[in-house]
């Protein structure tokens, strides 16, 4: 048996399709273009890519967006500056803070100084306890992308049992609540839950996001399961791989997305999304 693949490059291509025209209809009622702010601190090689990666995306579909570098000894005072000057600027409707961020940067200044309307990667305390209550804002980009992949793809969750590993901010915890949405059942694996295989064997939807080259063997799939794999790791040898062993869990699989041209792309493209829908809200107001 082999996996049917979840393309995520062909997925992102007509999601940007749909936001060019979003953004067209945007140009036409406001004469300007949504905005957008890259923030990074250097010193995160990983994070860089993903900013030009952003660049291109913005460009592609009609949003204007500017990259504020820090450099990495940036002070926190001065962090905070930066952000509340971007909570003022009326051309930029949304702020993405690139993760990971220097130890020195105290993770809650900087969640919480960036304003609820423009938090377009759902990063801040009033986002996350939104996405808790189910009430309306911005969901983590990534965590969002998930669930994309899955519906756009007609793969059914309600009833499913949907087993999360990682419970990070950024991804894990945040794609958990999503799927409860969805009206999974939903399990939450991390690096202190012992026998990971004897939860993972019982997924009907297996997401892995952990951050741990090709952890998910072909021996801890449920034979016909869906398996989204969100892990980039970059290859000592070069290269970049999931955390799924492709190769073997695509002979057990009924569903796999590959790394590179599955999740990442569509995550790009989602929080385009929500930059373009910020801008609706904040030129409706
Ligand atoms: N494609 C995309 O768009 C994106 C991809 N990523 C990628 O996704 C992966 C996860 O990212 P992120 O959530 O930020 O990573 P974090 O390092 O913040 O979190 C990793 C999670 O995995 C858990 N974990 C670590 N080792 C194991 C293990 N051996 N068994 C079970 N669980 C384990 C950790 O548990 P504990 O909490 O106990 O430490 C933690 O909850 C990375 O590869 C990252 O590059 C991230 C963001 C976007
Ligand atoms: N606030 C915040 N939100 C994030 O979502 C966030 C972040 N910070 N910091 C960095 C990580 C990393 N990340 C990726 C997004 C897309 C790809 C992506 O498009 N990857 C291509 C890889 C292309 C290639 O290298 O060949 C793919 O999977 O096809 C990868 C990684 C988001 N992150």
């Amino acid at each position: 048996m082999s996996a049917t693949l979840l393309n995520g490059r062909t997925l992102s291509a007509t999601l940007k399709a749909e936001l060019r025209a979003d953004v067209q209809r945007f140009l036409d009622t406001y004469t300007y273009a949504p905005g957008l702010a890259i923030v990074r601190v250097e010193g995160d090689a990983a994070s860089g890519f993903y900013s030009k990666a952003l660049m291109k995306i913005a460009r592609e579909v009609g949003v204007e967006a500017r990259l504020e570098l820090l450099p990495e000894q940036t002070a926190a005072q001065e962090f905070s500056a930066l952000l509340s000057s971007l909570n003022q600027d009326p051309r930029v409707h949304g702020i993405i803070v690139q993760m990971p961020l220097p130890a020195h940067l105290p993770q809650d200044l900087v969640t919480n100084a960036i304003a609820p309307e423009k938090d377009i990667d759902g990063i801040s305390p009033v986002s996350a306890g939104n996405l808790a209550l189910g009430l309306p804002g911005f969901q983590p980009s990534t965590a969002a992308a998930v669930i994309e992949i899955l519906k756009r793809n007609e793969i059914e969750l309600t009833g499913k049992h949907v087993v999360v590993l990682g419970r990070s901010n950024v991804v894990g915890k945040p794609l958990a609540l999503l799927l409860l949405q969805q009206n999974a059942t939903v399990t939450i694996c991390h690096s202190r839950t012992p026998d990971l295989a004897s939860f993972t064997r019982q997924a009907d939807v297996l997401v892995a996001a952990v951050g741990r080259a090709r952890l998910v063997t072909a021996e801890m799939v449920r034979p016909g399961a869906t398996v989204i794999d969100v892990g980039t790791n970059a290859l000592p040898e070069g290269g970049m791989v999931g955390d799924v062993d492709f190769d073997g869990v695509q002979q057990v699989a009924g569903a796999l997305t590959p790394v590179p041209g599955g999740v990442g792309p569509l995550t790009n493209a989602l929080l385009m999304r929500q930059c373009v829908e910020a801008a609706w809200r904040q030129a409706e107001k």
